[in-house]
């Protein structure tokens, strides 16, 4: 479909009020949409359903689902990248939420020099406040300027609408084939992948891959993981390890190996328990999708592979896989009535200084707002 016919359809289904999520994988072409066919708010609890699913954070609230099967699947494959012009990227931040978020920083370095814990990601809503949001411009934007991200736009009646541009994957699987990342640190992109790092950043991140692989453990095999690498995301750049596996028979159901992850300390803490017990006591904000995850569950893909070219109809064998490929839902805004929210976060450790993990904040934030306008 071409792409004005495909942003007119997602527009009629937004004007009709009916949930629909629009999405391009990282370093893919193809633009896909979800419409679903009613506004019914369908739960998935255990992730075996074909669609895509919406989880939050917390993994005791619900994970929403826009199922296959109420769903018409749709197509852009020629998009156009306009160049995007940063004019209005300085929306000033209150400076009350400067003090607050600095505060809770210093809990967590107390916390974690008097107790186990030793890794919490605290986190913090931005507001600008935007009338008559124009969404699928954003959205254009974000295609045009995010090549390398998973670049979605998310809406529901009943929940909301959410677009984002998120850099980290949560989990691929293809038929017994398993994929992920640690992806933690942060520092700005000055031109040049080539950089150091401190020390801080290599132990954080190094906490998110020790963590992965010893939980993927019980539900996979044969475990291996890449050199750490430094990745760019936009204006900022993280490391990353790239881990990948091969599923056990007796625990190949995604939320097994979901469970394994998620939330993963590159967006939780370490341990889990307690960094998840000091994020929902003191950040102060209810994260709701805001690092939870989101993303294809289950689709059928047909791959052809022809043997012998001279004799081309009988030897091309096709093979039906099943694929999940799910992201963490991080560089995402919220739009509401009249404002939008901002959702960024940090990992803090022993190491952390609380005016650059602030800094850290502000600079994530630059992801969204240069697409604001
Ligand atoms: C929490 C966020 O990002 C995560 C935290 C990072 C860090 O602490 O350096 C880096 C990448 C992400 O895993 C966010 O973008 O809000």
């Amino acid at each position: 479909m071409d792409q004005d016919t495909f942003f007119h359809s997602l527009n009629t289904q937004f004007q009709d009020a009916l949930p629909f999520v629009a999405y391009r994988k990282p370093n893919e072409e193809r633009i896909q949409a979800l419409f679903q066919h009613d506004d019914e708010l369908h739960e998935t609890k255990e992730l075996s359903e074909s669609g895509f699913v919406f989880a939050p954070f917390d993994d005791t609230s619900k994970m929403i689902l826009l199922p296959l099967a109420a769903s018409e699947l749709i197509y852009c494959d020629g998009f156009k990248s306009e160049p995007v012009e940063h004019a209005n990227s300085n929306f000033e931040s209150a400076l009350n939420q400067k003090t607050a978020y600095i505060e809770t920083i210093q809990k967590a370095i107390t916390a974690i020099a008097e107790t186990d814990l030793k890794k919490v990601v605290l986190s913090r809503p931005d507001y600008v406040v935007k009338d008559n949001l124009e969404v699928f411009e954003v959205f254009k934007r974000l295609l045009s300027t995010y090549k390398t991200a998973f670049v979605y736009c998310w809406y529901h009646p009943k929940i909301g609408l959410w677009l984002g541009a998120t850099p980290e994957t949560l989990l691929k699987t293809e038929g017994q084939r398993m994929s992920t990342m640690a992806l933690a640190g942060t520092q700005v992109y000055k031109g040049t992948t080539d950089v150091s790092w401190g020390t801080k950043e290599e132990q954080e991140q190094q906490f998110v891959t020790d963590y992965i692989v010893s939980n993927l453990n019980t539900v996979v095999e044969q475990v291996s993981t890449s050199e750490r690498r430094t990745v760019r995301a936009g204006s900022l750049l993280h490391l990353q390890t790239q881990i990948s596996a091969r599923l056990k028979k007796e625990y190949s159901s995604l939320l097994h190996i979901v469970r394994a992850l998620h939330p993963t300390p590159a967006v939780c803490g370490l341990p889990k328990p307690e960094a998840k017990a000091f994020i929902l006591k003191h950040e102060n904000y209810n994260r709701e999708f805001y690092s939870g995850f989101m993303g294809e569950l289950h689709f059928k893909t047909r791959q052809t592979r022809n043997t012998n070219r001279r004799n081309v109809e009988n030897n091309v064998y096709a093979t039906v896989k099943t694929v999940s490929n799910l992201y963490v839902n991080l560089r995402c805004m919220q739009v509401l009535p009249n404002t939008i929210a901002l959702y960024v976060g940090g990992g803090i450790t022993k190491d952390s200084n609380p005016e650059a993990e602030w800094e850290e904040t502000v600079n994530k934030t630059s992801t969204m707002k240069k697409v604001l306008f």
